[in-house]
C-alpha cells in the first residue's frame, strides 16, 4: 500500500490540452496532487462510480475523504497560464502611452519609467502589484524583464518568491543607444548580471530562475553581447531578448550589422540563440531566419496585444507552427496594455484572422490552438514541457479553478450550453472575476 500523508484530490471537470488542436474536456474527474512534491499523482476521468473509486483511493492512499477532497461543483480546473514575455516595471504604465511606435515609445514612456526603479520603494510598490495582478489573472509562470538596476531586480525575485509564483527573472542589460539617465557600462552590466544570476541560484528556490537578458541587439555593444553569451553558457541559464518587432528596428539592426545576414543571425553570432532562448515578437522574419530559429531550437513569444498597440505587425503564427518552432504567448506589458493571457489569447486569434483576410487558404488559429499556446506552448518555450503546461501525471500542479457562475461575473451560462461552450465563453468573455483559486506546484496562492 502507498501511504501518502498529504494528498489533495479535486473532484469535478478538468480541462487541458495534450495536442494543439484539441482541448480535453474531462467531466467527472478525480485529480490527485501529492502535497509533498506538488506533483500530479493521478487523473481519472468520466468516472461513473465515485463512491467505488474513492473507496479504492482510500485504500491505496489512506486518504480521509472528508478532508482531502475539494469538490469543484460547477467550477472547472485548467492549467495556469504561462506568460512568456512581460516587463514587470512597465506595469506602472499599463493602459497609458499607447500612441507611439516602438522606438519612439521606448524613448518617451518606457526608459523614463524604468529609470525610476533605482528607487527601491518605488520598485517595491510596482513589483508587488504586478505580481499580484498576474496571479489574480491565473498566470502561474512569467518570464519577467526587470530593469538594469541590480537591487531592484533582486527585489523582484524576492517578491515573486514570497508570493509563490513560478518565474524567470532577468536583470536587463543595455550599455549603448540608451538615454544618459538609463544606461550602464559594459563592465557593470556583466558584473551585475553575474551577481544577479549567482544570487538567484544561491537562493535555491526551484520556482524562481535567472534569465540572461540583453534588452535587444541595438542596446548592447558587441562586447556585452559576447560576454552575455558566455555567461549564459557558463551558468546554463535561459536567455531572453526581442527580435524583429518593428520595421524601423529591423533597419537599424541592419545598419549596425551590415555584414551579418539578418537580425536573427546577430543573436546567433554572439551565442545567444539556442534551445534555452526566448525571442519576443519575431514578426518580420525571412524564411531563412525561421529556419535558423528552428535549427537552434529557440522559442518565440508571440505578443499580439503589444503588436497591435505599438502597430508592430501581425506574426504569421501558422508559418511558425508549421516550421516546428516552439511558440508561446506573452503579454509584453506594457507594450501590451493588458496583464492577462486571456486577453492575449483573443488577440492571437484576431491577429491570425488578419492573415486569413488576405488569403482564403490561410488557416487561422482556433481558440483551442490559442489555449494550447497559452499553456503547453508556453511550457515548451520555457523549457518546462516536462514540468508544467497540462495535467499529465508526474507534472507539477500549476492550475486555476474557474468559476463560470461567479456572482456579477462577466458572462452568462444558459441551459443548452455544453461544457465546451462554457469553457469557450470563459476564453472569450471571462476575466479575473472567474479565477477563484490559483495553485503553483500544488501550493494554493493567497489571491
Ligand atoms: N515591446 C518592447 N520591445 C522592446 N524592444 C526593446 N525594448 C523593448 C520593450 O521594452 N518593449
Ligand atoms: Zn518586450
Amino acid at each position: 500500500m502507498m501511504k501518502l500523508e498529504k494528498l489533495k484530490i479535486f473532484k469535478g471537470t478538468v480541462i487541458h490540452s495534450l495536442k494543439i488542436d484539441h482541448v480535453e474536456i474531462l467531466p467527472n474527474s478525480l485529480l490527485g496532487v501529492n502535497g509533498n512534491n506538488g506533483k500530479i499523482e493521478f487523473l481519472k476521468s468520466n468516472i461513473n462510480d465515485f463512491e467505488g473509486e474513492l473507496l479504492s483511493l482510500e485504500k491505496d492512499y489512506q486518504i480521509d475523504k472528508n478532508q482531502d477532497i475539494v469538490d469543484l461543483g460547477n467550477k472547472f480546473i485548467i492549467p495556469g497560464f504561462i506568460d512568456t514575455h512581460a516587463h514587470a516595471p512597465q506595469y506602472h504604465n499599463a493602459g497609458t502611452g499607447t500612441d507611439l511606435p516602438l522606438l519612439k515609445w521606448l524613448e518617451k514612456y518606457t526608459f523614463p519609467v524604468e529609470s525610476r526603479f533605482k528607487d527601491l520603494e518605488f520598485a517595491k510598490n510596482v513589483y508587488s502589484k504586478v505580481v499580484d495582478r498576474m496571479l489574480k489573472n491565473g498566470t502561474t509562470t512569467v518570464c519577467y524583464y526587470a530593469t538594469l538596476h541590480l537591487p531592484a531586480s533582486k527585489l523582484l525575485a524576492d517578491i515573486v518568491g514570497q508570493r509563490g509564483q513560478r518565474a524567470f527573472i532577468g536583470k536587463v542589460c543595455m550599455d549603448r543607444h540608451s538615454p544618459d539617465h538609463y544606461v550602464e557600462s559594459t563592465a557593470d552590466s556583466i558584473k551585475d548580471t553575474r551577481e544577479f544570476v549567482d544570487t538567484i541560484l544561491a537562493a535555491g528556490n526551484p520556482l524562481v530562475q535567472p534569465i540572461v537578458t540583453p534588452r535587444f541587439a541595438p542596446s548592447c555593444t558587441d562586447e556585452l553581447m559576447t560576454q552575455l553569451g558566455q555567461l549564459a553558457q557558463e551558468k546554463n541559464t535561459m536567455i531572453q531578448s526581442h527580435l524583429s518587432e518593428n520595421l524601423d528596428e529591423v533597419a537599424w539592426v541592419k545598419s549596425l550589422y551590415p555584414t551579418l545576414p539578418s537580425y536573427t543571425h546577430v543573436y546567433k553570432h554572439f551565442n545567444l540563440l539556442n534551445n534555452k532562448t526566448i525571442m519576443a515578437h519575431a514578426i518580420h522574419l525571412s524564411d531563412s531566419e525561421i529556419s535558423l530559429i528552428k535549427q537552434c531550437e529557440a522559442g518565440i513569444s508571440h505578443c499580439p496585444t503589444s503588436n497591435f498597440t505599438l502597430s508592430s505587425g501581425c506574426l504569421d503564427t501558422r508559418k511558425i507552427l508549421e516550421a516546428g518552432v516552439k511558440l508561446g504567448l506573452g503579454t509584453d506589458v506594457s507594450g501590451g496594455f493588458h496583464p492577462s493571457i486571456l486577453y492575449v489569447i483573443k488577440d492571437a486569434i484576431k491577429s491570425s484572422n488578419h492573415h486569413h483576410f488576405n488569403n482564403a487558404q490561410y488557416k487561422p488559429l482556433s481558440f483551442e490552438e490559442a489555449f494550447y499556446l497559452a499553456t503547453v506552448g508556453g511550457s515548451q518555450v520555457c523549457g518546462l514541457q516536462d514540468t508544467i503546461g497540462n495535467f499529465l501525471v508526474g507534472k507539477e500542479f500549476d492550475a486555476q479553478i474557474i468559476d463560470p457562475y461567479v456572482a456579477n461575473g462577466p458572462f452568462d451560462v444558459f441551459e443548452a450550453d455544453s461544457l465546451k461552450d462554457i469553457f469557450q465563453k470563459f476564453i472569450f468573455l471571462g476575466d479575473d472575476r472567474n479565477v477563484s483559486d490559483v495553485y503553483v506546484k500544488g501550493n494554493k496562492i493567497d489571491l
